[in-house]
């Protein structure tokens, strides 16, 4: 590092003065916090991007604003590698340390440190770096990409550009096509949607004369991005019928009282919805769009609605991709595809049940998506959901190449129409219709729509696959939640000595009782997850728990 690119570093990040008492962590999803303390994270994040790029040959490194289903007044920062998953954990202690730094001098002296290590070359005259930002409708999303730009920019010859407000799965598939040679704008974005949607409509069995009967899918956009987007997308759409409510255009603030978090965690009905709309198919987005849960109004005399959750979703995506790998000869031959679900500790315990009915490789990974991903990209097809909604389904790179030359070669002996080339057909319509970058919310329900069509189900009918457990979650505030250390699965506390003993007794007072805690890696609480065979037992574990944190930490 030269002395002029010091000199940049020092003196752009004297306009960023770090808040006091402040400890950042990058977290389950990013940093997060409040939006008026978070311009020196942004900033010093944007160096740290282009140190990505660079490290991995000035490929383009996105940068996405927004806290996603958090409060308005709250933003945060996230990195898309240029594969459009995740940050490399391996760079999350680097992330930490910037973030953190006390002056402009530590800071200079940590990323110098750093580039040494990784012997990445910055300074004048070196390779150049792109990075793409995006942010979400938070009013302070402008701001905070100044501040990111000015970072980008504070390391010679590199380039940020400003792609506009997004949503989250939309940065990420972008950055993932842009290094893979693709067309990658948002068009060809909403392009690939609705081109993939239409072959997978177009693919659906029809007896006869049978005409397809559309009933209208009610969407809550959670006044974010994701209703704006969804909204733009619709024009493209046939054999769709939607009506998008909660755009935030119509005085709804972001996320309260609406959204995909709000309705799985409550489980009661998001505003602008009502009786009127009882038995309604419902889906719900979050902030940035990258969760997606379904649901209906059973009754006109209660605000409680039926849930479809990430681990139902999973289940109906589950059962399409296994109809059509049945439908291949090859896989009847004995040239099995591994097909693989992952799961988090928070899937309700009847979900894991049934998919594991259905012969599924069910594995479980920790809290986080970076987490699910990871473990979902070792099958050949593999699906993972988190049970607040967020998921995707993954297909190698080496099943897809299988998949397409398999197409080609039927195409090719003039069955083009047998049910084989069918189901060939739309497991590579799906592998383009949903993000394989990360899991996406506007993918998510184009899928979900079209396999329900496709099966010819109602919501209802997709609810009966399985019923869930009656559980409960609550957060407890603590003066220190890192205080918890858990296990790498999460299911047991190692930390504060003892706790978990005093839980494993309240989970023996009740008939399938299941319960854990983990500190929030995205907000400053302890998560308490209960599940039993009644709604009451799960309320009294789940309350009995948070007794026990809050006397072994409050
Ligand atoms: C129980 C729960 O819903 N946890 C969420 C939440 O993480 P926490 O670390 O639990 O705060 O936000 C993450 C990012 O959106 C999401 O991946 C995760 O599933
Ligand atoms: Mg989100």
């Amino acid at each position: 590092m030269d002395e002029i690119q010091i000199a940049s570093l020092l003196k752009s990040s004297e306009l960023f003065p770090i808040p006091q008492s402040v400890k950042l962590s990058y977290g389950t999803a990013g940093f997060r916090g409040d939006a008026k303390l978070l311009e020196s994270t942004v900033y010093r994040v944007g160096i740290l991007s282009v140190l990505r790029s660079l490290k991995l040959g000035s490929a383009t490194v996105g940068l996405m604003i927004t806290a996603s289903h958090n409060k308005v007044s709250d933003n945060g920062i996230k990195v898309s590698d240029p594969s459009g998953g995740m940050l490399s954990q391996e760079w999350e202690p680097f992330a930490d340390q910037i973030a953190n730094a006390s002056s402009p001098q530590e800071l200079v002296s940590l990323i110098r440190e750093f580039v040494e290590k990784e012997e990445i070359m910055i300074g004048e005259k070196k390779k150049s770096a792109e990075v793409w930002l995006g942010r979400d409708t938070r009013p302070s999303g402008e701001s905070l990409l100044r501040a990111a730009e000015i970072g980008v920019g504070s390391v010679l010859g590199s380039v940020a550009i400003d792609i506009g407000v997004l949503t989250t799965p939309q940065l990420h598939w972008m950055v993932r096509a842009k290094n893979k040679g693709l067309k990658a704008t948002e068009n060809d974005y909403f392009e690939n949607l609705s081109s993939s949607f239409r072959c997978l409509i177009d693919l659906i069995p029809v007896s006869g004369n049978d005409k397809l009967e559309i009933s209208k899918l009610l969407v809550d956009g959670a006044n974010g991005v994701g209703g704006q987007k969804i909204e733009e997308l619709r024009g493209s759409l046939s054999n769709l019928d939607l009506e998008i409510r909660n755009t935030g255009r119509d005085g709804g603030v972001l996320n309260e009282g609406v959204g995909a978090d709000f309705v799985q965690k409550e489980k009661v009905l998001p505003l602008g919805f009502g009786s009127q709309d009882v038995g309604m198919r419902c889906a719900s987005l979050d902030g940035d769009a990258d969760r997606l849960v379904y649901f209906y109004i059973p009754s006109e005399s209660s605000d409680k609605v039926e849930l479809l959750d990430g681990d139902k979703i999973l289940s109906l995506f589950a059962l399409f991709i296994k109809e059509q790998l049945n439908a291949l000869d090859d896989d009847k031959e004995g040239k099995q595809s591994r097909l693989g679900v992952v799961q988090t500790a928070y899937a309700n315990g009847a979900s894991t049940d049934h998919l594991r009915q259905l012969g599924l490789d069910v594995v479980f990974a920790k809290t986080g998506v970076k987490h699910l991903h990871e473990k979902a990209a070792e099958f050949d097809i593999g699906i993972y959901f988190e049970a607040n909604g967020h998921g995707t389904i993954l297909f190698s790179e080496s099943f897809l190449s299988w998949l397409v030359s398999k197409q080609k070669e039927l195409t090719d002996k003039g069955q083009g129409g047998s049910e084989e080339h069918k189901a060939v057909s739309r497991l590579v319509a799906v592998s383009n219709l949903i993000n394989q970058a990360v899991g996406d919310a506007l993918s998510g329900v184009l899928l979900v729509e079209v396999i329900l069509q496709h099966m010819g189900w109602s919501v209802q009918k997709w609810n009966e696959l399985y019923k869930d457990l009656p559980s409960r979650q609550i957060k407890v505030e603590v003066p220190d939640r890192t205080a918890v250390v858990t296990t790498s699965e999460e299911t047991e506390a190692l930390r504060p000595l003892g706790i978990q003993g005093a839980i494993n007794s309240e989970i023996k007072k009740y008939p399938r009782g299941r319960a854990f805690i983990r500190p929030s890696g995205t907000e400053d609480v302890v998560r308490v997850y209960a599940e039993a065979s009644t709604q009451e037992a799960a309320d009294s574990l789940a309350n009995s728990v948070a007794q026990l944190v809050k006397s072994f930490l409050g």
